[in-house]
């Protein structure tokens, strides 16, 4: 298990080219499932979680691969596919994995899909697919710690789902992405009501309409959907939009210890809550259509937030976020709404000298001239990203331990942080 070391005190200045987005990648390689055509996708990171998903297609027969000459591009051949099982030990590494069942269901009738369980940020349950599946007909079991579902049988005497209103009790990401998955290929119309508005779901609706869907209201809270018999490839591939939590969590590292970078191929418009955020503290940031550019020096104003649904301030920001406020002068408080359990990253923050205290959804962060580098733990994906920026800030050396949660959501952070200035390398644990 390998580990970071970084000596912090470095301003940070350069140019860092932005990777695709983890969580566009996930569901448009499972979208490759709906269509016995060879799928193109471009701009696809180098993550952990890329590999468990490739891993998880190649295990149901498809052909997964990236291409030798151009590596940010990948290749999915689902139409050898000859099972549709996930199996527990794959779908245990990356929660993600459930972006199969809609998918599945859609084209073959039939899954079997491991129940992705918990993870350290919450309990993170799956009814609202369940419910919004069955809504379209499906039959499903849950036992034996599999989702076990069935498409209704049409009057051609083919297992097909059915269009349906899918009301889902609370706004989520990849619930809407598995629902709109399976609706492409379902009889008759689907109405998404309350979708969730993350921009890896417009993007998935551009990358299926590419391959013939039928999509209205992406973007919106209303997705309306009319089922077609098949897809095709998209004729040119499709390309992922860039990583937005990536790049907020280099504007957040700027933010921290100072310095001039500019973020190549980044979306601002996908970022305008963190953006403002940034500038209240007293960042500054200009951006164009595919740049930003971030400009900082001397301590960040204290800034308070609350997470929630896109377009508002995005968990997954969160830690990064705290980690500036830590640093900052002034106190700023911090309620997280999505996540029962997400703040674990709080007291490996205490351990590098940060003020903090939490009560309940609610963090206190009082901002400290200085921290001081001391080995701590990753938690989690974004909680290892905040030890990353703390340690950056941090008088001395910071060891942060457990970093197969970072590899999990990030293309090569060291290294990227490495080029813009920063002392900071991989060791093996
Ligand atoms: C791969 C991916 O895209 N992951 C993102 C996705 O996760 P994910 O799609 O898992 O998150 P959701 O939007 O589904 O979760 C939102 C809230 O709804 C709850 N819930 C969700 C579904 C369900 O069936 N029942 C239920 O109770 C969850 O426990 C959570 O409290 O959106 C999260 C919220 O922006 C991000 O932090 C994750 O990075
Ligand atoms: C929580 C996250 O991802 P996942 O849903 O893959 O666990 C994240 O990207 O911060």
């Amino acid at each position: 298990m390998d580990k970071l070391i970084i000596r912090g005190g470095r301003t940070l200045s350069g140019e860092v080219l932005i990777s695709g987005a983890k969580n566009a990648a996930l569901p448009e390689l499972c979208a490759a499932l709906l269509s016995a055509e060879p799928v193109t996708l471009n701009n696809v990171p180098r993550l952990q979680d890329v590999s468990t998903t490739l891993k998880l297609l190649r295990h149901m027969g498809a052909t997964a691969e990236r291409d030798a000459a151009q590596e940010d591009r990948v290749v999915i051949n689902a139409g050898p596919v000859n099972t549709t099982v996930a199996p527990y030990e794959l779908v245990k590494t990356m929660r993600a994995s459930i972006l199969v069942l809609g998918p599945l269901l859609a084209r073959f009738g039939s899954a079997t899909v491991s129940l992705p369980g918990g993870c350290a940020i919450g309990s993170r349950p799956v009814d609202q697919h369940i419910k919004g599946l069955q809504a379209m007909g499906a039959e499903i079991v849950v036992e034996h710690g599999y989702i076990q579902a069935l498409a209704p049988m049409n009057a051609a005497g083919q297992r097909r789902l059915r269009g349906a209103r899918i009301t889902t009790d609370m706004v989520t990401v990849t619930g809407t992405e598995n629902l709109l998955m399976a609706a492409v290929l379902a009889e008759g119309e689907t109405i998404l009501e309350n979708a969730a508005q993350e921009p890896e779901i417009p993007d998935l609706a551009e990358m299926l309409i590419a391959m013939g869907a039928k999509i209205e209201g992406h973007g919106t809270h209303r997705i309306r959907v009319q089922g077609v018999e098949r897809l095709h490839a998209p004729v040119n591939g499709h390309r992922i939009i860039p990583d937005r939590i990536e790049t907020g969590t280099f504007l957040c590292a700027v933010a921290a210890t100072g310095g001039d970078v500019t973020l190549r191929s980044a979306r601002a418009d996908h970022l305008d809550a963190v953006i403002d955020k940034l500038t209240e503290a007293g960042v500054t940031i200009t951006s164009g259509d595919d740049w930003i550019r971030v400009q900082a020096s001397g301590r960040p104003k204290a800034i308070s937030f609350r997470t929630s649904e896109y377009p508002a301030f995005p968990t997954d920001m969160q830690a990064q976020f705290m980690a500036v406020n830590c640093v900052a002068e002034g106190t700023a408080k911090i309620s997280e709404t999505i996540f029962e359990n997400r703040f674990m990253h709080v007291n490996e923050l205490i351990r590098l000298g940060a003020k903090i205290d939490v009560d309940g959804h609610t963090a206190v962060v009082t901002g400290v001239q200085r921290l001081s580098g001391a080995t701590v733990m990753a938690t989690d994906l974004r909680a290892s990203a905040s030890l990353v920026i703390a340690g950056l800030v941090a008088d001395g050396d910071t060891a942060v331990d457990r970093i197969y949660h970072l590899d999990r959501g990030y293309d090569r952070m060291e290294a990227k942080l490495r080029a813009i200035g920063a002392d900071i390398e991989r060791v093996p644990a």
